[in-house]
């Protein structure tokens, strides 16, 4: 069977577009409309088959769509659902990527991605051997919880939510899920046959 290797290189592309995390403003409000701006401003300077590329990204953000038209996403918040904050000397910056924000998140990602400052690409590496059709997950935590079998699937559920606004299906938290019925179906069996015993 086909498969890539743990370790593998599998991909690096360069950002289809860059923005400072942080503009000097003097409140949080203008420190919002700058980076709407500066966004907006990098939109209309982007190649046309870049700005198809761009809008297609999933839009999943708090109030990221028009007001005037709610079917439509916002640069903005297409820009806020995807974005991923670079390293090393531009770790200032937030930038999007074609490819890898089309990954999912998993708990147990078989992807890590690493910024190369020096050649301005972003690298995607193999974490596990990857058979041909699975799916490529990364992390969207950035290992904030280290290794997530120390975690229980509600905690990195309670953790995703809050800062991506997502209910984790990864593969790991599916496992919590069947783990979770197992015990319950487990615990309404044991309490039937303590009823059944003590009738
Ligand atoms: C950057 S997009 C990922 C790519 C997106 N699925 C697409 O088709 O373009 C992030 C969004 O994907 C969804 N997503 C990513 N990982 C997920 C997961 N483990 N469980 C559930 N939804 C997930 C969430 O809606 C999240 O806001």
């Amino acid at each position: 069977m086909v498969f890539i290797p743990e370790g593998k290189e599998i991909h690096r592309e360069g950002a289809l577009m860059r923005c400072p995390n942080g503009q000097a403003a003097s409140s949080e409000e203008e420190a919002t409309v700058l980076h709407k701006r500066y966004i907006s401003e990098q939109f209309d300077r982007l190649p046309a088959v870049k700005k198809e590329s761009f809008m297609s990204l999933c839009c999943t953000a708090p109030n990221s769509f028009d007001p005037s038209d709610p079917s439509k996403p916002t640069t903005h918040g297409i820009f806020q659902s995807n974005s991923v904050r670079l390293s090393g000397r531009d770790r200032l910056d937030g930038a999007v990527f074609p490819t890898f924000c089309r990954c999912n998140h998993s708990c147990r990602p078989n992807v890590r991605h690493q910024w190369r400052p020096d050649l301005q690409v972003l690298v995607l590496i193999a974490v596990s051997d990857i058979r041909a059709g699975e799916e490529l997950y990364v992390t969207y935590n950035g290992g904030e919880w280290g290794d997530s079998s120390d975690c229980s699937t509600e905690v990195r559920r309670e953790y995703l939510m809050e800062h991506f606004g997502f209910h984790c299906m990864c593969p790991l938290c599916k496992e919590g899920d069947n783990d979770a019925g197992g015990i319950l179906a487990d615990a309404v069996r044991a309490g039937l046959a303590i009823e059944g015993g003590g009738g």
